[in-house]
């Protein structure tokens, strides 16, 4: 573990989820090897390792081999597993701001952010449909966030994302597409070292329309838009029959896949590792990452929760923190 480098600030979540088994059971994999976490949380909660209360980030990487390094943050009410409480909600949404604080002023490598259940921040009032819009309103770089999930094998990303499936198809235009593919090619290039990242955009129809017989958005929105993006040197194909570009021999094919609405592009990919995907927004001022999988609050408090993807989404936000700094030496 490198010692000059700030650690990471991971979030609370949802505290009726499984965020605090998660988080305790990715600093029993990472303690000897790293990457370095804070947890921003009520440290009375937290329990099945040792916990080390820290006053500032800068203890945690001192902190981190021994105990894992929690700033107390302590809810207005005690979390019970599965049951939702209202009362807690601003608590989950501070730590959010904090983490991103945090990194703003390098105090923090990143961020790594707990699933929340996002009824419950609606109900206290949250206007944001997840955390990647929120973030790109408090850290965001003036352009639309990309939300891109990643696993070893496929890298997806959502053209649109949190909206009903009717409004999302009735807001496709090539100009939604071009946008988000090219901040996607240029999120690629900067956090993950691909030079000339590949493309691939999915149709909307069966057989990507079949030349316009099973309906007309894959001719007349999809493919001008990856003509456009071809003219632009942007390597884009498509729109490709969506059943078949999630293959195992499809998928060496490309570096990303666009999905034209959020389960096009994540069923693929959950299906594919639910355990080691990791969510990433891309287009920040700052580095976040979060696991994959959302609060399952069916499980929590039970000792099922399998730590692998927040494990993975905390490497993924330290590499890509790693690509930054050397992108600006
Ligand atoms: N980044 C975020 O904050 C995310 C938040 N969510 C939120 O989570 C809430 C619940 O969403 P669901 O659709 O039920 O998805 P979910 O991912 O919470 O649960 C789906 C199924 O997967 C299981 N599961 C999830 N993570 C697991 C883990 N680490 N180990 C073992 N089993 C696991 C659950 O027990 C459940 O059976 C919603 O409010 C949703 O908005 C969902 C995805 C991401
Ligand atoms: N389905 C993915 C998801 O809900 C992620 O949401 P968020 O990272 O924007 O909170």
């Amino acid at each position: 573990m490198p010692p000059d480098l700030a650690p990471l600030a991971l979030t609370m979540g949802e505290p009726a989820g499984i965020g605090g088994e998660i988080a305790a059971g990715a600093w029993a994999a990472l303690r000897a090897t790293g990457p370095a976490f804070f947890l921003i949380d009520d440290a009375d909660r937290l329990a099945g390792v040792p916990i080390r209360r820290i006053a500032a980030p800068e203890e945690a990487l001192a902190a981190f081999p021994e105990a894992l390094p929690v700033l107390h943050r302590p809810l207005p009410r005690p979390s019970v597993p599965g049951r939702l409480d209202p009362a807690n909600a601003p608590a989950v949404i501070a730590a959010i701001d904090e983490a991103v604080a945090l990194a703003k002023a390098g105090r923090a490598t990143g961020i790594v952010t707990n699933p929340i259940q996002k009824s419950a921040l609606y109900a206290a009032g949250f206007r944001h449909p997840g955390h990647t819009e929120y973030l790109a309103e408090i850290a965001g770089t003036g352009r639309p966030p990309i939300m891109l999930l990643a696993c070893p094998e496929l890298r997806v990303v959502p053209v649109t994302i949190h909206e009903p499936l009717k409004q999302a198809i009735a807001r496709l235009t090539p100009e939604l597409i071009i946008e988000c593919a090219r901040l996607t090619a240029a999120g690629l290039r900067q956090d993950f070292g691909i030079a000339a990242p590949r493309l691939a955009i999915a149709g909307l129809n069966p057989h990507a329309g079949e030349d316009g017989t099973i309906g007309t958005e894959d001719r007349d929105i999809v493919a001008p838009a990856v003509a456009m993006l071809r003219a632009e040197g942007i390597d884009a194909r498509g729109p490709i029959p969506p059943d078949t570009m999630f293959t195992a021999k499809a998928r060496p094919g490309y570096d990303v896949a666009l999905g034209l609405y959020h389960d096009q592009a994540l069923i693929p990919i959950k299906t594919l590792d639910m355990a080691g995907g990791v969510n990433v927004t891309l287009g920040l001022s700052i580095v976040r990452t979060s696991p994959d999988h959302g609060t399952a609050l069916d499980i929590a408090g039970r000792g099922l929760a399998d730590p692998g993807s927040l494990i993975a989404a905390l490497r993924l936000a330290a590499e890509i923190a790693a690509h930054r700094r050397k992108a600006s030496s």
